[in-house]
């Protein structure tokens, strides 16, 4: 700090105790320089020097309703100070609580003089205008049925304040069907107006959002989604989710917490976490992106089972969870991959992706020159040979985590060391076993333990992979019984109605919808979007109150 210029520094008063406050182009600091009669004798909080970076301010202004809001709760003691020192400015900014937790917290101090006031104001908002990364005009859509229908109590209570006093223009839509954010992002929305985009629900909502800009931007640049090798045109706008939805593990992963003052705050102050998205193809048809989870037989049973149940709520997951875990059905087919270069780690490394994360950053430092490399060795893999690697069996789970796909109920994720933006995402291959052997595996989801070593759990770090199923005659349910794959488990009536087992095909749960073909090709588009987040922070630095 000492090596920053000072741009303004002055002694005013905070709380009755005289600070000399020091603004610096990345620092505000302060400290007392006079002990209060009153404070007991020892080292106290207001001893010790506070800062704050000028990045994490979220505003600053005259404090006169504030002075007013004191005066009228301990009139005697504020009355006669707030004479002599009747002008004081407040500053917001980010205050880091617990859990990846945000809050805006103020601090206001006071001066006798006018001027010192206004020039403190001016001269901070200058500071804060040289950061450019900031928002100022929004694009948000809520969806006002997402989660347990609070997305527009959510935004008008907790987030439009905060954006309105960080002086933020937004122009809102409240969804009135499903798609609606999509089309409207696709046709209809300048998006020339706009810094970002805001979406307000849970992990489907924000699937419409990235399909509306992805696809608005491709439209507008002639890029054609259908070609499975199409070079994608990366989106100018980032994307900010609050979250107000039944499912919000995009938010979780990015950000550490579900919160909306917290998600709120990271827009305010510009962050910016690059991310991959796979574009999932059939037979050179598009179908669609994928931020997080691409899975196919187990987690593809768990949603079309879920799907029948809407009307449960969140539960329903739980219930469809243990239905497909009782049904036990595995799927045959081709999983063929091309394997992601070395320099981006491997997925059971324990090298989780953190907020600055040296895999991500590296992979877009050297993007350019990894993309000419990746051309050159993919031509051959596309004949069939060469680098791609091909596994033939019979499957419970394949899935494709882009993310590590931690939510609250699993803190690590479905694979913890999945990385936001390195251009690849972790194809986890769960062949036939045992029930009992499948559930430790489900099991290691929810603690410590390694969920890949397991001798049925092969994982790859992959770029592109494809996966065929394996067709073969559908065999009646009354001839399950000599069906020679048929599982060690004896249907009830009431599981037959769910476990079919002559079903020869799963479906594809791509970031929570289903997806109809099984036969997909699946191709990772680096750091194709940019969200308002900046990944999870490794250490909190949870500051107590001023
Ligand atoms: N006004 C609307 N009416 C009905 N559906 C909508 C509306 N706006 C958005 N949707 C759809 O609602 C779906 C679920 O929304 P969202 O992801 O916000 O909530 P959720 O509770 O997390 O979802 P899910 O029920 O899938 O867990 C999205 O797929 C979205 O397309």
């Amino acid at each position: 700090m000492e090596n920053q210029t000072q741009i303004i520094c002055s002694e005013l008063f905070q709380k009755h105790r005289k600070v000399e406050v020091a603004l610096y182009p990345a620092l505000l600091t302060w400290k007392e320089i006079e002990k209060s009669r009153k404070r007991s004798s020892g080292a106290s909080e207001a001893e010790q020097g506070h800062d704050i970076k000028v990045c994490e301010i979220v505003a600053i202004h005259k404090a006169e309703d504030e002075a007013e809001t004191q005066t009228r709760k301990h009139p005697k003691r504020i009355k006669q100070h707030s004479q002599q020192y009747p002008y004081a400015f407040t500053v917001a900014y980010v205050r880091r609580t617990q859990q990846h937790l945000w809050r805006c917290s103020d601090v206001t101090f006071h001066c006798a003089d006018q001027q010192i006031c206004d020039q403190w104001i001016q001269v901070t908002n200058e500071q804060l205008s040289l950061l450019t990364n900031r928002p100022k005009n929004l694009l948000v859509y809520i969806n006002p049925y997402g989660g347990k229908r609070r997305g527009k109590h959510i935004y008008e209570q907790k987030v439009a304040p905060v954006f309105r006093r960080a002086g933020i223009f937004t122009d809102v839509i409240v969804t009135e069907r499903a798609n609606h954010a999509r089309d409207h992002l696709k046709t209809e929305a300048n998006l020339d107006d706009y810094d970002g985009v805001v979406c307000v629900g849970g992990d489907g909502m924000f699937s419409e959002i990235l399909h509306g800009l992805v696809t608005r931007i491709q439209a507008d640049h002639n890029v054609d989604q259908n070609q499975p090798d199409a070079e994608l045109v990366p989106c100018p706008l980032r994307i900010g989710i609050i979250p107000a939805g039944s499912t919000d593990c995009i938010c979780f992963a990015t950000v550490g917490t579900n919160d909306p003052v917290t998600s709120a705050l990271h827009i305010i102050v510009g962050d910016s976490q690059p991310m991959d998205v796979c574009s999932v193809h059939h037979n050179d048809v598009f179908l669609k992106y994928s931020v997080s989870l691409l899975g196919y037989g187990f987690y593809g049973d768990v949603l079309t089972d879920s799907e029948r149940n809407r009307w449960l709520g969140p539960a329903r997951y739980d219930l469809s969870g243990f239905k497909t875990f009782l049904c036990h059905n595995h799927y045959e087919g081709t999983v063929s991959f091309l394997p992601a270069e070395d320099n981006v780690g491997h997925p059971r490394d324990k090298l989780q992706c953190r907020s600055g994360c040296r895999i991500c950053q590296h992979k877009h430092s050297s993007k350019d020159e990894h993309n000419e490399v990746s051309e050159e060795k993919e031509k051959p893999a596309e004949d069939g040979e060469g680098d791609w690697s091909v596994i033939h069996g019979k499957f419970i789970a394949i899935n494709s985590a882009s993310m590590s796909c931690a939510c609250p109920r699993s803190p690590k994720g479905l694979s913890p060391s999945a990385h936001l933006a390195d251009g690849t995402t972790d194809l986890i291959l769960v062949r036939k076993c045992s029930r009992l052997d499948f559930f430790k595996h489900l099991l290691r989801h929810t603690n410590n333990d390694d969920q890949f070593d397991h001798w049925f759990v092969d994982v790859h770090r992959v770029r592109k992979f494809r996966f065929q199923p394996w067709h073969h005659e559908l065999v009646p349910l009354e001839d399950q019984s000599e069906h020679p794959e048929k599982p060690d488990l004896s249907p009830t009536s009431s599981l037959q109605e769910t476990c079919d087992y002559s079903t020869a095909e799963s479906s594809w749960n791509c970031d929570g919808e289903i997806l109809h073909h099984a036969a997909i090709q699946v191709s990772v588009q680096c750091g194709l979007i940019r969200l308002f987040a900046r990944g999870i922070e490794e250490q909190q630095d949870a500051e107590g109150a001023v």
